[in-house]
Parts: structure tokens; sequence; C-alpha cells
């Protein structure tokens, strides 16, 4: 069964290489040039560098072509992904479209999973998310994500596990894709706290707390604790609170230690922070480090505020 990926970024490019181990893929992406050079020298040198792409790997600037596979992986930017379904809904409703963007929609509060079945209502929409650095994936080091999907969803989990790629079902859309969007927010928050020199101590406490407030808001908006308690969610936070590799953590750091931070680089968690302050304003949802997070990356708030307004918020019960 041939898998289309649509979108030839870093994540794209990975989940191509590794799901050319079940069989052929098609690798779509916009630009006819950077096509033709990903075919020519099978490698995407920009995004994911020193990962050769297997030989069962097509890859097109042919959207008509690249939809004709059974099963769609929509691997675009978040903040991208609404246009790009509505633009080319003629060729995705109706499909199986899996959801691999981790965010909210500035525009509308949707995450991409709720923006397909918005965009695409015939389309039998899943998402792929979870703890996983691209060029991990690429690799093939062992990574376990989960996929929420319709019930029936057996053969697609199967379809896209690889040896090295083990993928956990559930059918709780809703909780995976506001787990994999909220814990970018908590990582650029991470990335402060390093960045700033406030140390490991404050880091876990960010993270716990942040943690509260992602299973807070998500429960109200209809998530289940245990998918938040999970890879999608947890799991995910982990890691990119974590590591250097996370370009959400990377970003907070430079933000926290006061450095430039190159502006082309994908920071799903910047727009996503905004877009859970506008939904914590509209549901009367307490989120304070999305708040923070906010604030600083618009240059509102210095990471002594923020850290004051954080430590002298009314004492509580866990
Ligand atoms: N890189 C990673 O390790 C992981 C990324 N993700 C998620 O995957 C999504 C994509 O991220 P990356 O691939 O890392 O980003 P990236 O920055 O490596 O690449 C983004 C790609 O999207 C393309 N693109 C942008 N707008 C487009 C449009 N309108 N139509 C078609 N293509 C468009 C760009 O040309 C670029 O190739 C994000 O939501 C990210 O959170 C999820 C898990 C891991
Ligand atoms: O989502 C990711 C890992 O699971 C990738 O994180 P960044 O987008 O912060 O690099």
């Amino acid at each position: 069964m041939t898998v289309a990926v649509l979108g030839a970024g870093a994540f794209g490019t990975a989940l191509a290489i590794t799901l050319a181990q079940n069989g052929p893929v098609t690798l779509w992406a916009r630009d006819a040039a950077k096509v033709a050079e990903i075919a020519r020298t099978r490698l995407n040198e920009r995004r994911l560098p020193g990962c050769p792409l297997p030989e069962n790997v097509a890859v097109t600037a042919d959207l008509t072509e690249a939809t004709r596979a059974p099963v769609i992986l929509l691997a675009v930017p978040m903040q991208q992904t609404a246009a790009f379904l509505t633009e080319h809904a003629a060729l995705l409703d109706g499909r199986v479209l899996v959801g691999c963007s981790k965010g909210i929609d500035l525009a509308s509060g949707r995450g991409p999973v709720a923006l397909i079945s918005d965009i695409c209502p015939a389309a039998h929409a899943a998402i792929l998310t979870g703890p996983s650095f691209a060029a991990d994936i690429a690799r093939g080091l062992p990574t376990a994500l989960t996929l929420a999907c319709d019930e029936d969803g057996g053969a697609l989990q199967a379809r896209l596990s690889t040896p090295s790629l083990r993928l956990y079902r559930t059918s709780d859309k809703t909780g995976a894709e506001l787990g994999g969007a909220l814990k970018n927010v908590i990582a650029i928050a991470a990335g402060v706290v390093i960045g700033a020199g406030l140390g490991d101590s404050a880091r876990a406490a960010l993270m716990t707390r942040g943690f509260a407030e992602m299973v807070r808001i998500a429960t109200h908006l209809g998530a289940r604790a245990e998918t938040l308690a999970g890879l999608s969610g947890f799991g995910d936070l982990v890691l990119t609170c974590t590591s250097v590799q996370s370009r959400n953590f990377r970003f907070g750091h430079a933000l926290g230690a006061g450095e430039d931070f190159d502006p082309t680089t994908t920071v799903e968690g910047v727009a996503t922070a905004r877009a859970v302050v506008d939904l914590a304003q509209r549901t009367g949802i307490d989120m304070p480090v999305a708040t923070m997070v906010t604030a600083l990356a618009a240059k509102k708030m210095t990471v002594a505020e923020a850290t004051h307004a954080l430590l002298s918020r009314p004492l509580k019960e866990e």
C-alpha cells in the first residue's frame, strides 16, 4: 500500500524514509526545484542532512499524483495547514488523512485533526504525534508514537509502524492533538528557564505545573486525561523540555539568554501559545505558563518579570 507524505520538511522526509521499509512512499513538496534536487541527490540536505532516501521513495511536485495513495500524511507546518487543506480540498476530501503537525491554528483555534474534519468533512481524519525527533526516526533509532484514529484503525496502525517506529493507537483525537500542541509551549518556557540560568529545579517545577495546565485545558476541551499522560502529551513534553534538539526549547533558550534566533526556523509553540491564551480567555481556564510564553515571545515582559509573576501567584493546593 503506497503512503503519500505531503510536505518535505524534516519530519515529512523522516517519515518517508522509515515508512519505505513497509512499501512504496511518495514524498510531495510544493517546490519543483527542491523536488528535482532531492530526486537527484536522494538527500533533503537543507531539512534533514545526512539521511538518504531509500529507492522506493518517489519524490514529486505533482499533488494529483501524490494524492492517489490510499493513505496520506500531512506534514506541513501548523499555521499553513488550514490554507493548504482549503486550497486542495478537492483532492483531499474523502481520503485517509493523517495530520502530523503539532499546534493550534491561530485563526480558528483548531488543531490539525479538527481542521481536517472541518475543511474535508468526508476525510477519515487521524493524527500521528508523540516524542520523536525527525533525525532519530530517519536514522532508525527506536521511537514510539501515538496514532489517534477511528476505532477501526488497526490496518493504518500496522502500515505506519516499522521495525523501529512503534505506534500505540487511541480513539482520543482531541487529546492527542492538544498534547502535541501544548507541549511545545511548555518547551519554550523550559528553554527560557535554562537559557536564563534559573536551574534544573525550576525547569522541573515548570514542566510539572505546565503539564497540569495542559491537562486542565485539554480535558475542558473534551480530551481524556490518560491521553495527556501518554506519549502524545507527557512523553513529548519530557522530550522537548529536556533536549537541545528541540527547536522550541532552543528558541526559549535564546529568549532566556537574550540571544538572537534564526527566524526561518519552524517554532510551532510561538503561534500556538497565542492561540492557547485566546482559548484560555474564552473558556476561563487558567493558563499562566502559556500567558508568560506569549508575553516573553512578544517582548512584552522580561524573564525577571515573568518569573516574579509566576512565583507570586496566590498559594494554593497542588
Ligand atoms: N522536526 C521534527 O523533529 C518533528 C516535527 N514535527 C512537526 O511536523 C511539522 C513540520 O515540521 P518540520 O518538518 O520539522 O518543519 P521544517 O521546518 O523542517 O519544514 C517545513 C516544510 O514545510 C514546507 N511548507 C511550508 N508551508 C507549506 C505549504 N503551504 N505547502 C507545502 N509545504 C509547505 C516547507 O517548504 C518546509 O519544507 C510541525 O508541525 C512539527 O511540529 C513533529 C514531530 C517531529
Ligand atoms: O515535536 C518534536 C519532537 O517530538 C520536535 O520538536 P521541535 O519542533 O521543538 O523541534
